[in-house]
């Protein structure tokens, strides 16, 4: 057991879970491929407890155990969350909003720098040079069609700019190219992509590159929400949970990795060396076999890790799993922020789980929406003129304009929303010039541009939100009787025979 508390020790985050009644400990022998990744799956289209498989055949030497679903929602009422709450130190009933103002908590706070160590558990074993043979690990095969074998779906890369003023971590899927090969997918605008396009201008031929699995789980959060530019994830980490973060240097190149890390791969990120990569089963829930890209080598040179260590899996597809409970609220929650900055009466975002990351809801707070004294044309044209040139927009094709009265962590809110009060074009305003995202499939597999353009702003705030306030009754139980009528009502419900209603 870690010392640490459960967001800042992956150990004690599994320890957590298992308290909080939230993990599945799985003795039985699960076979690395395809079993522990199709378990993981319909515990992700189940909101079933995070398996934690003990006995993978192949594991030796302590490589590993596995842990799936790390950041799947749950179905107990009022606990949906709390396997990402128990991220970031939120009690377990926490609701998406406070676990997105959680992490955006530092934004305008001074970075606290880590905290050097001369040593941590990461460094209890290690395999280096020759004796590194990624083909004798249980590797997962996480889909039946993916390319390869994606042992990297949960882990965090480590690089620096070239004068090392920032530190970047990031989640990016990587597939096992070599006995000591990986090949990552990281697109433009992402920021490996813009560390390595510095470095490759400088005529370098490699980046130092870490890459570590089973990290804090404060960090795995950073690491999947698009920070600024040049904000250093391991100083924003340390002043969210108001402790520096304890991180070792790795043995053969001057990154810092997490001290508790499971697992560090230590080694380079290649300029020119590219391999084939993909295809692999993409968070929009689709798999096109067959269909691989080129993308850039990762040469590892040492791995180092913990006694027992465990491999973090996200086996990504339809709702509900990490790609949509970490890569698209955290983007929400970036894109909310960025509205803020700019002086938009933007009060709350999110990303619902049945739009697959490819959409975010904003609720406008409608009075000071009112004192801008402009229209829904207007409005959305400046929200999405925004937020679809900033890296957070990148992902998002839909933004949906929404008033007060909407919960927009209620799908059927939400849709009640989108259906009734945005008429189909005229309250719509498209953008066709703004960066695209390949990997949903009416992109990459369409019939337009893969990277430019298919955006829209939905405007579902009324025409009279914008003068002089919802001029409406709600047509449902809470607002269409007297308090008195609904007061009788509740009181004879269950003496009636209905059932008893869900708080
Ligand atoms: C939480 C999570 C986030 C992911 C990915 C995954 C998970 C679990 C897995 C590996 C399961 C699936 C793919 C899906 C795929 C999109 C990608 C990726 O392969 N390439 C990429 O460019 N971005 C990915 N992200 C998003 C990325 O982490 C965020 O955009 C983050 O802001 C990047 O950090 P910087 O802003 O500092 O640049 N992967
Ligand atoms: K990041």
């Amino acid at each position: 057991n870690d010392p640490e508390p459960a967001h800042l020790s992956f150990r004690s985050f599994i320890n957590a879970l298992r308290d909080d009644g939230d993990l599945a400990d799985i003795e039985a022998p699960i076979d690395p491929n395809l079993q522990a990744a199709a378990i993981t799956r319909l515990v992700c289209e189940t909101d079933d407890k995070a398996p934690f498989f003990h006995n993978i055949i192949g594991a030796k030497d302590g490589l590993w155990r596995i842990l799936g679903a790390p950041g799947g929602i749950r179905k107990t009422p009022g606990h949906q969350y709390s396997r990402l709450a128990r991220h970031v130190a939120l009690p377990p009933t926490a609701s998406l909003h406070e676990i997105m103002d959680k992490m955006l908590s530092a934004t305008h706070i001074p970075p606290i720098e880590p905290e050097i160590l001369a040593t941590g558990p990461c460094k209890e074993n290690s395999i280096e040079g020759d004796d590194i043979d990624l083909w004798s690990l249980p590797l997962p095969q996480i889909h039946q069609s993916d390319g390869g074998k994606y042992v990297q779906t949960f882990g965090v890369h480590i690089l620096q700019n070239l004068d090392g003023s920032w530190t970047n971590w990031s989640i990016s899927r990587a597939m096992v190219s070599d006995k000591n090969k990986l090949v990552s997918l990281a697109a433009n605008p992402q920021h490996i992509r813009l560390i390595h396009d510095q470095w490759a201008k400088e005529g370098k031929k490699e980046i130092p590159w870490a890459l570590a699995f089973g990290v804090p789980p404060t960090a795995a959060m950073a690491a999947s929400m698009p920070l600024p530019e040049g904000v250093s994830d391991p100083g924003y980490v340390g002043a969210m949970s108001g402790e520096a973060m304890k991180m070792v240097k790795c043995d053969t190149n001057d990154i810092l990795v997490p001290a508790n890390s499971e697992i560090v791969f230590e080694g380079t990120l290649s300029i020119e060396e590219t391999a084939k990569e993909g295809p692999f089963g993409e968070m929009h829930g689709y798999t096109f076999p067959g269909k691989s890209i080129i993308g850039n080598v990762h040469k590892i040179n040492k791995i180092t890790y913990r006694n027992n260590a465990i491999l973090p899996i996200s086996s990504c597809g339809r709702m509900t799993d990490e790609t949509h409970t970490m890569l698209g609220v955290l983007a929400a929650a970036r894109i909310r922020q960025v509205c803020q900055d700019a002086g938009l009466p933007i009060i709350q975002a999110s990303c619902p789980w049945f739009a697959h990351a490819t959409w975010t809801v904003l609720k406008v707070d409608t009075t000071k929406l009112r004192a801008l004294k402009t229209s829904g044309k207007e409005f959305a044209k400046k929200v999405g003129d925004l937020v679809f040139n900033v890296k957070p927009g990148f992902a998002m094709h839909r933004l949906i304009l929404v008033g007060e009265d909407i919960d927009i962590y209620n799908d059927k809110d939400v849709l009640w929303a989108f259906t009734t009060r945005c008429r189909p074009n005229l309250d719509e305003v498209f953008f066709e010039e703004v960066l695209g995202f390949r990997l949903i499939p009416f992109m990459g597999h369409g019939n337009g541009d893969p990277i430019k353009g298919g955006k829209v702003v939905s405007d579902a705030l009324l025409p009279v939100e914008y003068t002089t306030g919802q001029n409406w009754e709600t047509c449902n139980f809470k607002n269409a009787y007297p308090k008195s009528v609904q007061d009788q009502v509740l009181k004879d419900w269950e003496s009636f025979g209905f059932a008893k209603l869900q708080e």
